[in-house]
């Protein structure tokens, strides 16, 4: 069931997901989130981790550690860094176990480093900054695989991720496969209207009333 879902949402994009959502009048879109390192789409579902500030004393493990450990292939590293765009919530060496169990990408509401390593690990990194100042002594793991919050979205363990070019979206679980479902018709739609594009139709045709309803006109289409 879950593989399915990740497979269909892979031939999605995060546009669509993101008119899908807004069909739903829900909020997905994490917003201020740019590719910093190797630009590819990734889908996946979420693994979470909690960062915050230092208290002084020396952590027993560097952060993100154990998430990256238990993640392998389908698996996207979530990291809810408080928007800190000063100091690095993610590093090259993460960026080589990542890779190394196959891991699709990282997410992180906040600043990463070695994104040079990272680029040519070919992994995908999804941040608000890039800076080369560490973590280390300055911010800690407050918790992993529990619920966190991403630039005002709620992230549970296991939603679902679609990150390309245009940004970051998160979906539910509970209801991922409705809104996948709901994207489907939405790039259904586009695809045909494409074609009409190219068939020499005029823009005010292709993209007349009928495109500016389609967020109100695709719900009921389930074929
Ligand atoms: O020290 C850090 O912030 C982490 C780091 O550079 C790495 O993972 O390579
Ligand atoms: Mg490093």
């Amino acid at each position: 069931m879950s593989e399915t879902l990740i497979n269909r949402l892979a031939d999605l994009d995060s546009c669509a997901v993101s008119d899908a959502l807004d069909q739903l009048h829900l909020k997905g879109v994490a917003i201020g989130l740019q590719n910093v390192s190797h630009s590819k789409r990734i889908v996946g579902k979420a693994v979470t981790v909690q960062l915050g500030l230092a208290d002084g004393t020396l952590s027993k493990r560097h952060l993100c550690t154990e998430a990256v450990d238990a993640s392998g292939a389908g698996d996207v590293i979530v990291i809810a860094h408080e928007n800190r765009k000063n100091i690095a919530g993610w590093g090259g060496i993460l960026s080589q176990g990542a890779v190394m169990n196959g891991i699709e990408g990282v997410i992180i509401d906040g600043a990463c480093r070695d994104v040079d390593e990272s680029r040519e690990l070919k992994l995908p990194i999804y941040a608000k900054a890039a800076i080369p100042i560490t973590a280390r002594g300055r911010i800690v793991q407050k918790y992993w695989n529990e619920p966190i919050t991403v630039c005002g979205i709620h992230v549970e363990p296991g939603d679902y991720v679609i990150a390309d070019a245009s940004g970051v979206v998160f979906i539910p679980k509970s209801i991922a496969d409705r809104v996948i479902q709901l994207a489907e018709n939405i790039v259904r739609k586009e695809k045909i209207m494409a074609e009409l594009v190219q068939q020499g139709y005029k823009m005010v045709e292709v993209m007349g009333a009928s495109y500016e309803e389609i967020l109100v006109n695709t719900e009921g289409d389930n074929d």
